[in-house]
């Protein structure tokens, strides 16, 4: 029988982790008291592991996807189509997925993660360079003020300010009274005046009469961009807010990949774009969303499902390739977390995250660390012990 000429992808392997927070994240939808995250590894035939990362936010709260459905999907339909075929061809690998899977966005992207990862260090370059190759090393991150309480807030800014980590804030709001979300969002930008840009996601906790009235009031106060202000399917009510040209208005939950980028622009129902790899389906996926945006005129802005350190630097590795990031990015997931799971933790310097610029992603995992935070680790402990 003649072998493969090729190295091929020859296990992979989901592991959940479940990483505290250092705060309670408040948002329209959930409070995230931890973040959990589906790991992946893919182990190939010429020994090279490539590792990927599913996020989400509050577990099925924020989308159809969770980081369990994630690990059944990638465990029982992923991993039998794709083990045994050339893991040189990531994109081969992702037109399998595509044709057999409907939707599964963020276990997608998590697979793409890890091919390009484990094909970067077989090549020896980052993972920027085989995608289209990276404009800028370093990208500007903004930091989400999401404590529930203003004077708690504002004291966070100021001390990312003092340490020159931030300078622009993204204040969730949505689930308050809207004069109560504005007087906290006018307070904030007072305290900090032109020394910060001060943003809102909404989370699309609005319907549209009251984003009218949102979208005025909080051009007052001096919100710089509204975020997803209404339901992600209410394309034309979307375009109606933009046409306003009260503030800048941002897509988020709205954006599922290169598709629902093409019926925006279309459409004109965003200024802005988040642009997402793992609500995308992928780092590639995501620059076809950056790439549409930009040939409409739509400003580009790097977002996070507040991904751990493995999904924060594919997303930079993407971002970084963009044709423009206007808006800067909000690559900021690992910093929320009290556990550092990277033998070298990520740079975070001058109000910005450094592209990391060796082999694939360019980072290491410590593997003790992910042993101690691997929610079955205690089944794992009992089975090293032959219990
Ligand atoms: O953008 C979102 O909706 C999700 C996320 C990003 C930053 C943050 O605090 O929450
Ligand atoms: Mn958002």
């Amino acid at each position: 029988m003649d072998l493969p000429k090729y190295p091929t992808i020859r296990a992979i392997e989901t592991i959940i982790l479940d990483l505290p927070t250092i705060r309670p994240h408040v948002l329209a939808m959930a409070t995230m008291h931890s973040q959990v995250i589906c790991l992946v590894r893919i182990t190939c035939s010429d020994g090279i592991v490539g590792i990927g990362e599913a996020t989400t936010i509050g577990g099925l709260a924020y989308g159809p996807e969770s980081p369990e459905t994630i690990k059944l999907a990638i465990d029982t339909y992923f991993a039998p189509l794709l083990e045994g075929s050339d893991a040189t061809r990531p994109a081969a690998a992702m037109a399998t997925l595509a044709r057999h899977v409907v939707g599964n966005n963020f276990a997608k992207c998590a697979i793409e993660t890890a091919l390009l990862d484990a094909q970067g260090k077989r090549l020896g370059l980052p993972v920027s360079e085989l995608v289209g190759g990276r404009r800028v090393d370093a990208l500007p991150v903004l930091w989400t003020l999401a404590s529930g309480d203003t004077a708690r807030d504002i004291a966070e800014a100021e001390h990312m300010l003092g340490i020159a980590r931030h300078n622009a804030f993204k204040l969730k709001i949505g689930k308050r009274p809207l004069a109560e979300d504005v007087a906290h969002v006018g307070a904030i930008k007072a305290a900090l005046g032109s020394r910060a840009s001060v943003r809102v996601d909404v989370n699309m906790a609005w319907d549209e009469p009251t984003a009218r009235r949102g979208l005025a009031m909080l051009a007052d106060v001096g919100c710089d961009l509204v975020e997803q202000p209404i339901v992600r399917h209410n394309r034309d009510g979307m375009a109606r807010l933009v046409a306003l040209g009260l503030v800048p208005v941002m897509a988020d939950e709205s954006l599922s990949g290169p598709a629902s980028a093409m019926d925006f622009a279309r459409a004109a129902a965003a200024d802005v774009f988040a642009v997402k790899i793992e609500q995308s389906g992928g780092l590639d996926a995501a620059r076809a969303v950056a790439q549409i945006g930009h040939a409409a005129g739509i400003a580009l802005y790097g977002g996070t499902m507040l991904e751990g350190a493995i999904g924060t630097i594919a997303s930079a590795h993407a971002f970084a390739t963009f044709p423009a990031l206007e808006w800067g990015t909000e690559l900021f997931g690992p910093l929320l977390l009290t556990e550092e799971i990277l033998e070298e933790p990520l740079v975070y310097r001058d109000f910005a995250l450094g592209v990391p610029t060796g082999p694939g992603l360019g980072i290491a995992l410590d593997e003790d660390r992910v042993a101690r935070f691997r929610r079955d680790r205690s089944t794992t402990q009992f089975a090293l012990q032959g219990v």
